[in-house]
């Protein structure tokens, strides 16, 4: 009997726990949120506040831990992780439709959605969400704490610094870098590498703040 813990029981969090179920990777879901004043959410119970997410663990009430806060709250999201990956062990979920070579590393407190492809050496930092159907290309690393919305497109050789957002169908051509932080909206495509920290928006992708 396995059981994962959220942290955060709000739409991301929800479906963590359904392709933590309905793909198999665990027997049951808490979930812990600050702000929910419900006692369980479409059946999952809430056992507390972050405060007691250690408690929690010390009195074996789940095995690993996984943060539901979305790309709104990446700073959260690793303040989250950096607070807790001392403490208690992280999970990941792989959903099982997804291509990942043999040599793709995938950190913890990773979850990667259905469809998903890693290709050779490709490597996803801890703490990151990968949305449906994204695919990285050979040699690319997505950094710590990114948030990729679906169907973003990496091409071979690309670094994506940590806590990124790329927007649905981004696409990044081949031997780019892309700074931490940086924002993509939908559809962007970038053709050089990214130094300054913002939002692009565009094809080829521009600065607009
Ligand atoms: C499973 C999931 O749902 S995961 C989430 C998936 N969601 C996404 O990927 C959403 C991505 N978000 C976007 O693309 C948004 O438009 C953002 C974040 C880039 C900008 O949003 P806002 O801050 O509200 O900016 P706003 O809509 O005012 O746009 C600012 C300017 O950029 C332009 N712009 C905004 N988005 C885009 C875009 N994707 N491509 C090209 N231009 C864009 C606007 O036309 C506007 O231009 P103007 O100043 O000349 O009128």
């Amino acid at each position: 009997m396995k059981t994962l813990a959220i942290i955060g029981a709000g739409d991301l969090g929800q479906q963590i726990a359904h392709f933590a179920l309905s793909d198999k990777h665990y027997d049951s879901v808490v979930f812990f949120d600050d702000y929910t004043t419900q006692d369980q959410i479409k059946n999952i119970p809430v056992l507390g506040t972050i405060n007691n997410v250690v408690s929690a663990y010390n009195n074996n009430q789940f095995d690993e831990l996984i943060i539901g806060i979305g790309y709104k709250h990446l700073e959260v999201r690793k303040t989250i992780y950096d607070t807790f990956k001392d403490q208690v062990p992280f999970g990941k979920i792989i959903h099982s439709s997804c291509y990942v070579d043999q040599t793709a590393k995938i950190g913890q407190g990773c979850v990667i959605y259905p469809k998903v492809n890693l290709d050779a050496n490709t490597e996803v930092k801890e703490n990151c969400i990968l949305n449906i159907n994204c695919t990285i290309a050979h040699d690319s690393v997505i950094g710590s704490h990114s948030f990729l919305s679906p169907r973003v497109a990496i091409a071979g050789f690309v670094n994506v610094e940590e806590q990124c957002i790329l927007g649905i169908n981004a696409t990044i051509i081949d031997n780019i870098t892309i700074t931490s932080k940086t924002q993509l909206g939908a559809g962007t495509v970038v053709i050089k590498s990214i130094e300054k920290q913002g939002l692009y928006v565009g094809n080829p992708a521009k600065f607009i703040r």
